[in-house]
């Protein structure tokens, strides 16, 4: 039984089938329609949530089975005891998605589950995220050694991705002034950057140096630069005036991508006029459309994978 949460536990063999079956599974889902028939996934948001709930939701009913969602808010782990509500769950479903503020709380499922558990997104990582991106650069460049420009605050969305495009052996560049409190072990990039397929870009690097870098990869990617959990929370708003103020130079504009024919990703929800400007956001809307769609795509292969144990359908 495998968890979904850092790629380290994945090799890039089995990233590639993962992201294979999920292609065919989205090239002939009635092939893949009764797939996981009477399979039951519990979904949990401590966060808020919109493709996260519906690419789960829908994504296992086209697979034939039925995700149960709830909200944390709602439920009993925000009285009892950890380890035991687990267990309970596990009792009564084949797979588990949370979606928790803190990375100690997916780790505590995943400790304690005799299912599979997937990270819906936490502080410190995007797993099913990441997967969705690098099936939309496998479906728009033919490969998967994508070339990515992250610029945007490092954080969960980050790593992940980060994760992923070293391990397929593409190349990642990271242009990221400021940084979420993410709690990812202390070597976590020092590892990346040994791979030689990760590489940190210099905060006050030139624009001219910086639009070369654009115009040699696939894909420009941001984020938000504030994480959902902060971002209307009134004792955080004098720290994202900061965040904002410090991160504005670095604003995806139509002057940096002018010029070349790289494309746009963005993980959503999108902020206009933040970490993009609302120009370059239409102009790759149907990019970040795709990419958006093919959570539930991903995930799908996924769900397949953990819950059967099995990569060749
Ligand atoms: N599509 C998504 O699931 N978006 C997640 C947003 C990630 C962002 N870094 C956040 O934590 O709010």
């Amino acid at each position: 039984m495998k968890h979904a949460n850092s790629f380290v536990d994945y090799t890039t063999d089995e990233l590639k089938g993962i992201l294979l079956l999920a292609e065919k599974i989205k090239q002939h889902p009635d092939d893949y329609s009764h797939i996981l028939d009477g399979k039951k996934l519990y979904t949990l948001f401590e966060k808020t949530s919109n493709r996260t709930y519906l690419s789960f939701s829908i994504g296992m009913e086209e697979l034939g089975g039925k995700a149960y969602n709830q909200l944390w808010k709602d439920s009993n782990f925000t009285i009892g005891d950890l380890m035991s509500e687990v267990k309970y769950v596990c009792r009564n479903v084949d797979c588990i998605m949370g979606r928790f503020k803190k990375a100690e709380t997916t780790e505590g499922f995943m400790k304690n589950a005799t299912v599979p558990v997937i990270n819906g997104c936490d502080n410190t990582f995007h797993p099913t995220q990441a997967l969705a991106d690098m099936l939309t650069l496998y479906e728009k460049t033919g490969h998967f050694e994508a070339k990515v420009l992250y610029i945007g605050a490092k954080n969960n969305t980050y790593n992940s991705l980060s994760e992923i495009v070293t391990k397929m052996g593409g190349m990642m560049y990271g242009l990221t002034p400021f940084s979420q409190v993410t709690n990812v072990p202390a070597d976590f990039y020092d590892k990346l950057t040994a791979t030689g397929h990760y590489k940190e870009l210099p905060t006050d690097i030139s624009k001219e140096e910086l639009k070369k870098v654009v115009a040699d990869v696939d894909c420009v990617y941001t984020d938000t630069w504030v994480d959902m959990e902060f971002f209307t929370n009134p004792d955080y708003a004098e720290k994202k005036n900061q965040i904002i103020n410090m991160m504005m130079p670095y604003q995806i504009d139509a002057a940096l991508m002018e010029g070349t024919d790289t494309m746009v990703f963005h993980d959503m929800p999108i902020h206009p006029g933040y970490e993009i400007t609302q120009d370059v956001m239409e102009k790759h809307l149907e990019t970040i459309l795709d990419e958006a769609e093919n959570r539930r795509h991903a995930e799908k292969g996924l769900l397949v994978y953990l819950i059967t144990g099995k990569l060749d359908w």
